[in-house]
C-alpha cells in the first residue's frame, strides 16, 4: 500500500535533515578526535588542521593556504579549548590565529543565528574592529553564523536593533559596555570565546575599568584567548581578572620587530621637524608614509601646512577627532594608494593592516617602546620589506638605547643639508595670510608641549629642555602662544624665573589676541561651506581628499547694542535714512540698504528728535537688548535645527556604510558589498558638508580643558569616556 504523497515528502525532508545532522556530527568527531594526534611540528598548510570543511574552504576562497609561524603555534592549543596568551611580531598573521578557531568554537557547538552571542572579540580601536570584521566576514563566508560591529562613532539605535541576533561581536569596550548597560534583553550570558586582541592595550590603564565591568558582565566558563606583539609582564599581572585557566603561552618572538624592517633615526632640533619631513616627502615622491604624531592638533596642522606646502603627493590625515565615516574613508582611501602620506596619531598604530607600506616616520618621540614596536609594525608586515625612521630631538636620544637594550637597533643618519630647506618663511606667509593656518599653529604648538610635559619617561622627554621660541616660530608664529599647564607646573616648583618666560608669554599671547583678524561668524555657515568647496579645488589634486578644513577661531560677533555705541562714539547719528524720489531728490527718511530694514524699524521708536543727539539711549539700549535676544535665541535654534539634520544625515550613512551593525557571514559578502555602495567622493563631500566650525570649536574648547589620561587617549576617547561615565567616574 503506497502511502499519501504528502507524508512521502514530509519522511523525506526529515531523511535529509537527519542525513544532515548526521554528516555534521560525524564531521564534528572526525575533527575533534584529531586534535590530540595532530602534532603542531608537522603543520603546514590550514588543510593539514583539524577543522571543519566550511572554514578551509573560507580560508581558500580568501586566498590563506600556507600558516604563519604563530597561526602554525597558536591554532592548535585553541582548537583544543585551551586559554591562549599569543606573543608574535607585527604583521606576522595574528588575525587568523583567533578568528580560526572562533569559527571552530561556534562550528563545533552547532551554533545556530538564534542562540545569540557565541563568541566576543574586544580591539582597542574602531578602525582594527572593522578590520578583524572585514577579514571575518572574508573567512567565515561559507558558515551561517551572524558577525556584528560594536564600535562608538555608530548610531546605537541601529546596533540595540541587531545585537540580539549577532553570534560574533567584534566591540570596542566603551560600546560594548554600554550596550551591557543599557540594551533591553542584551546578554552574554552563553558566551563561549573571548578574544582579546592588542591584549596589553585592552588591559592597560586607559581601559581597566570598562574591562573589569565587561568581565563581570561574562560568564566565568568560557575560553579566552589574548593576542599582541607586545603582551609584557606588566599586564599579565591584570590576567588574574580574566579568570584565565591555566593558560597556554605561546610566543613566537625572536626579535621584537621582523628582520626586513630596517631602523634609522635622526637628531634634529624642535624647529627643523616640520623643514626635514618635508623634504623626506619631497624625495620620496613614490613612497607610501605613514607618519605618526603625538596629538591630534598636530595631525591637524601639519596636514593644513603640507597640503599648501604642496610636496607633490596626496597627504591624508587621520585622528580621533574625525568622525567614523571620515575615519574610515580615509583609511581605505590610504590603503588603496601606492604613493601617498598619512598624518596619524597613535590611532593608527596598533594592528591596522595597510598593505605596501614603504615608510613609518615618527615626528615625534614615540612614548615607550611598545608604541615604538607597534608604529614600525605598520611597515614590513607578512615578509615584505620596510622603514623606520625616527626623528628625536637631542634629549629623545636615550630612547634609542632603551630600544637597543631590548633588542631593536637603530642607525643613526643625517639629512642632507642640501635637501633640507628651509620652509619657514612660507609657513609664516600661510600663517600670516590664512587665520584658520595660524590657528592651527598655535593649537599644534600647545598641544605638542602638553604632550612631552604629559609622558611619564621624564629622561626621555624634557619639556622644560624644549625651545618654544624657536619652534612657534619654524610654525609660523610670531610669538610663542601661552602655555597654562606649563606656568602652574613651573609655579608649583617655585622655579621665578621659567614663571617670569611664561608670564611674558602670556602677554605676547593677549597682543596676538587684540590682532585677531575678524573671522565669519555662525551667520556665514554657506560662506564658509563655499570657501570649503574651494579650498578643496585649490588643493595639490584631486586626489587629495584630505585637505583640511580648519576650524575658523571663535571671534565673538558684534552684537548690534555695541555696533551702534561704535556708531555713535564715532559721532555718526544712527537710523539717519535718506531715500529719493523718482527726480532724485531727498524724500524720507526711509532705508537706504533695504537689507537693514528691519534693524531700522525696531530701533526707530528710540530716537526722541527732542533730546540731544536725537537718541534716547537708555530706551535705544532696553529695545535692541529684546533683539538682541531674539536673535541669539533664533541662531542657536536655527544651529540646533542644523545640527540634527546634520546629525540624521550621518547616522544614514553610517547605516548604510556598515550594513547596519550585523552581517550574515555565509553569503554576506555581496550583500555587503552592496550596502557599501557610498563612494569615497560622497563620504568625504558628506563629511565637508556636514561640520560647521562652532561644533568643532566647542569640541576642542572641551578638549582642551581634559586631563592627561584622557589627552593620551584621543585614539579611544568616546569609548573611554563613555566606560566611565557609565561607570560614574565623571
Ligand atoms: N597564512 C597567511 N597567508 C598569507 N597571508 C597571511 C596569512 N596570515 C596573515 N596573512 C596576511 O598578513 C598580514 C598581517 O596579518 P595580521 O594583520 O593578522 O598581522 P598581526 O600579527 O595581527 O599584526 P599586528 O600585530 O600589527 O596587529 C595581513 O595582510 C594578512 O592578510
Amino acid at each position: 500500500m503506497s502511502s499519501h504523497p504528502h507524508h512521502r515528502g514530509k519522511k523525506k525532508k526529515l531523511r535529509n535533515k537527519n542525513e544532515i545532522r548526521e554528516k555534521y556530527d560525524s564531521e564534528i568527531k572526525s575533527c575533534t578526535s584529531r586534535y590530540e594526534h595532530v602534532k603542531k611540528e608537522t603543520l603546514v598548510k590550514f588543510a593539514d588542521l583539524p577543522i571543519s570543511p566550511k572554514t578551509l574552504a573560507g580560508l581558500e576562497s580568501a586566498g590563506f593556504i600556507n600558516m604563519t609561524e604563530i597561526q602554525k603555534q597558536s591554532i592548535l592549543p585553541c582548537l583544543k579549548g585551551s586559554d591562549v596568551q599569543a606573543e608574535a611580531m607585527t604583521g606576522s598573521g595574528k588575525t587568523l590565529g583567533f578568528l580560526v578557531p572562533l569559527l571552530e568554537c561556534l562550528w563545533r557547538e552547532k551554533w545556530s543565528p538564534n542562540m545569540g552571542v557565541g563568541a566576543l572579540v574586544i580591539t582597542p580601536t574602531r578602525e582594527l574592529a572593522y578590520q578583524i570584521y572585514e577579514v571575518l566576514k572574508k573567512v567565515g563566508c561559507k558558515h551561517d553564523f551572524s558577525a556584528g560591529l560594536i564600535i562608538g562613532g555608530k548610531s546605537v539605535e541601529e546596533e540595540r536593533g541587531r545585537i540580539q541576533r549577532t553570534n560574533i561581536l567584534i566591540a570596542t569596550p566603551g560600546r560594548l559596555l554600554q550596550h551591557m548597560d543599557q540594551t533591553a534583553g542584551f546578554n552574554c550570558d552563553l558566551l563561549q570565546l573571548l578574544v582579546l586582541d592588542e591584549a596589553d592595550r585592552i588591559l592597560d590603564m586607559g581601559f581597566s575599568t570598562a574591562m573589569k565591568y565587561i568581565l563581570e558582565n561574562l560568564p566565568r566558563e568560557r575560553q579566552t584567548l589574548l593576542f599582541s606583539a607586545t603582551l609584557s609582564t606588566k599586564n599579565i599581572i591584570r590576567l588574574a581578572d580574566l579568570s584565565l585557566k591555566e593558560s597556554v603561552v605561546v610566543s613566537t618572538v625572536k626579535s621584537k620587530t621582523p628582520s626586513q624592517l630596517t631602523h634609522s633615526y635622526v637628531t634634529l632640533e624642535l624647529s627643523e621637524k616640520l623643514e626635514v619631513l618635508h623634504a623626506f616627502i619631497k624625495s620620496h615622491l613614490n613612497s607610501k608614509i605613514l607618519v605618526f604624531m603625538s596629538s591630534c592638533k598636530q595631525v591637524q596642522f601639519h596636514n593644513a601646512v603640507l597640503c599648501k606646502l604642496r610636496p607633490g603627493m596626496p597627504i591624508l590625515a587621520l585622528h580621533g577627532k574625525q568622525n567614523q565615516l571620515r575615519r574610515v574613508g580615509i583609511y581605505e582611501a590610504f590603503c588603496k594608494k601606492t604613493a601617498a602620506v598619512l598624518l596619524a596619531t597613535d590611532i593608527a598604530a596598533r594592528g591596522l593592516d595597510i598593505p605596501a607600506v614603504h615608510w613609518v616616520v615618527h615626528l615625534d618621540c614615540p612614548e615607550d617602546i611598545e608604541t615604538y614596536v607597534h608604529r614600525s609594525g605598520r611597515t614590513a608586515r607578512y615578509h615584505k620589506t620596510g622603514n623606520s625612521l625616527a626623528m628625536l630631538l637631542p634629549s629623545e636620544e636615550k630612547m634609542v638605547t632603551k630600544l637597543q637594550n631590548s633588542g631593536v637597533s637603530l642607525t643613526k643618519i643625517r639629512v642632507n643639508p642640501q635637501k633640507q630647506v628651509s620652509v619657514q618663511k612660507k609657513v609664516q606667509a600661510l600663517c600670516a595670510e590664512s587665520p584658520e593656518i595660524h590657528h592651527w599653529a598655535r593649537k599644534c604648538f600647545v598641544s605638542y608641549v602638553r604632550s612631552v610635559f604629559l609622558q611619564r619617561d621624564k629622561s626621555v622627554f624634557q619639556v622644560e629642555q624644549l625651545p618654544l621660541a624657536a619652534y612657534a616660530a619654524s610654525l609660523g608664529l610670531l610669538t610663542a602662544p601661552k602655555v597654562r599647564f606649563l606656568k602652574k607646573a613651573t609655579k608649583k616648583r617655585g622655579d621665578n624665573q621659567e614663571a617670569e618666560k611664561v608670564e611674558s608669554e602670556e602677554e605676547n599671547e593677549k597682543e596676538e589676541e587684540k590682532k585677531k583678524i575678524e573671522l565669519p561668524s555662525d551667520d556665514d555657515e554657506d560662506d564658509i561651506l563655499i570657501k570649503k568647496g574651494s579650498s578643496v579645488v585649490d588643493s595639490m589634486s584631486t586626489e587629495n581628499l584630505e585637505e583640511i578644513q580648519p576650524r575658523v577661531p571663535k571671534t565673538k560677533a558684534k552684537t548690534r547694542v555695541a555696533k551702534a555705541k561704535a556708531l555713535l562714539r564715532k559721532g555718526i547719528v544712527a537710523n539717519t535714512k535718506i531715500t529719493f524720489d523718482e527726480e532724485g531728490n531727498v524724500d524720507s527718511q526711509e532705508g537706504v540698504f533695504e537689507q537693514h530694514k528691519t534693524v531700522t524699524v525696531d530701533i526707530t521708536p528710540a530716537v526722541d528728535p527732542s533730546k540731544a543727539g536725537g537718541i534716547d539711549i537708555a530706551a535705544m539700549r532696553a529695545d535692541m537688548g529684546v533683539q538682541d535676544r531674539a536673535d541669539k535665541l533664533d541662531e542657536k535654534q536655527k544651529r540646533q535645527q542644523a545640527k540634527r539634520a546634520r546629525k540624521e544625515k550621518k547616522r544614514l550613512a553610517m547605516a548604510e556604510r556598515f550594513g547596519g551593525a550585523v552581517a550574515k557571514l555565509g553569503g554576506a559578502s555581496s550583500e555587503d558589498e552592496d550596502q557599501r555602495g557610498v563612494s569615497e567622493e560622497e563620504e568625504y563631500s558628506q563629511d565637508r558638508g556636514d561640520k560647521d566650525f562652532s561644533d568643532e570649536e566647542e569640541e576642542e574648547e572641551e578638549e582642551e580643558d581634559r586631563s592627561a589620561k584622557r589627552f593620551k587617549s584621543d585614539n579611544l576617547q568616546d569609548t573611554e569616556d563613555l566606560a566611565r561615565q557609565l561607570l560614574g567616574d565623571l
